[in-house]
């Protein structure tokens, strides 16, 4: 505490962090990694603007919290990525940074060795170096962006951006998203509630100025021009799903309603399958099925998904981590992934092809 008890009463300790400059120093864009990037973030680009009919798919762990596991399923991912390419575009869930209902494990870079020792730097290095493995590899990245000032260290690696269900009503994160490169995908509340969703949209394409930091670490006042690939993701929430025709159909009214192109991610897990991990095809499946049957306007699909199925409690002896197995909501395993995924892309292939001939 301060001398005279007024500042930092609460405050423990601070440290300075490398800047954004100084870690992209260490690790720099390669030229095969930004490849990636400007490619995946141009094919969603056309996904959002029906110029490309396919669906694209964010698929991988809740969380992150072992680097060597998350390279093994990017390999994996990579592999299926190119034998599913005709009708699903998929980009690797990346996500470092966790929202927490209450307290919790709050995900790889605020914590990355699980063990209260809160090793930020350390974590954001970690982050930036499977983000640039992962885009070297020619697989585009999804993340959660949380913390307002992580995306300045590692949004040149990243093909998609969420909002979570948490952040969604938030100032502070409707106008970062308006400043992102990448298109970014607002969840509906975790009560369920689309108007958040809808009010984030209207939002985060306008301009906006607030404070930030940049490159070299100082505070900046930025000033955006809006983010114009922005649209909702259907979560559920509130002990309801939202992904049914119904529902789809109703947030479709409520964009055109608000003037806002019928764009809409469907996140097969969280509150559209109750969290369990068994369910999350069932979803995909029936949105599948919705599009074959007419629907335009499911561009996308989420799945949480891990090299092992469920999830694990993080022990406090760390060698007792069951490796691949997801530490934070449940997942279901790669086999069932791959299946998932080849049945959706042979489900897509003929409508595909019936529009290609038809174009
Ligand atoms: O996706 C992950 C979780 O649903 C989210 O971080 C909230 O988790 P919690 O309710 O366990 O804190
Ligand atoms: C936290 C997540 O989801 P939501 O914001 O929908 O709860 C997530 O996708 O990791």
């Amino acid at each position: 505490m301060s001398a005279n008890g007024i500042n930092n009463v609460n405050v423990v300790s601070q440290e300075l962090l490398p800047t954004p400059e100084q870690v992209k120093a260490a690790l720099p864009l390669t030229a095969a990694a930004e490849r990636t990037v400007r490619e995946g973030r141009a094919t969603l680009r056309r996904i959002l603007a029906r110029e490309d009919p396919r669906l694209f798919v964010v698929v991988g762990p809740c969380s992150i919290h072992d680097a060597g596991a998350a390279r093994e399923y990017a390999t994996r991912l990579r592999r299926l990525a190119d034998e599913v390419a005709g009708s699903l575009f998929l980009i690797m869930r990346v996500y470092f940074e966790k929202p927490r209902t209450t307290v919790g494990w709050k995900g790889l870079i605020n914590d990355p060795f699980m063990d209260d020792s809160f090793h930020i730097e350390k974590g954001l290095y970690l982050a930036r170096e499977l983000l640039l493995y992962i885009a070297e590899l020619g697989l585009p990245a999804a993340t959660e962006a949380l913390d307002p000032i992580t995306p300045q260290y590692l949004n040149d690696l990243v093909t998609w951006t969420a909002i979570g269900a948490r952040t969604t009503e938030s100032q502070t994160h409707r106008e970062m998203a308006s400043g992102l490169s990448t298109p970014v995908g607002f969840k509906n509340g975790t009560d369920g509630s689309l108007g958040v969703a809808i009010n984030a949209l209207k939002s985060v394409a306008r301009p906006h100025h607030f404070l930030g930091i940049n490159q070299n670490g100082q505070c900046a006042v930025f000033r955006t021009r809006g983010n114009r690939d922005a649209h909702v993701v259907l979560r559920g929430g509130g002990g309801r799903p939202n992904y049914d025709s119904v529902s789809i159909a109703m947030c479709e009214r409520e964009l055109a309603e608000n003037g806002l192109p019928a764009n809409i991610v469907v996140d097969c897990s969280h509150g559209n399958s109750n969290k369990d991990p068994a369910l999350q095809s069932l979803v995909a499946e029936n949105c599948v099925n919705q599009i074959l049957e007419g629907n335009r306007s499911i561009v996308g699909l989420m799945l949480e998904s891990n090299l092992h199925w469920g999830n694990q409690p993080i022990p406090k002896n760390l060698a007792q981590l069951k490796y691949g197995v997801s530490v934070t909501d449940a997942c279901i395993d790669w086999s069932a992934t791959e299946t998932l995924l080849k049945s959706a892309a042979a489900k897509m292939r003929p409508l595909l092809a019936a529009r290609a001939g038809a174009a």
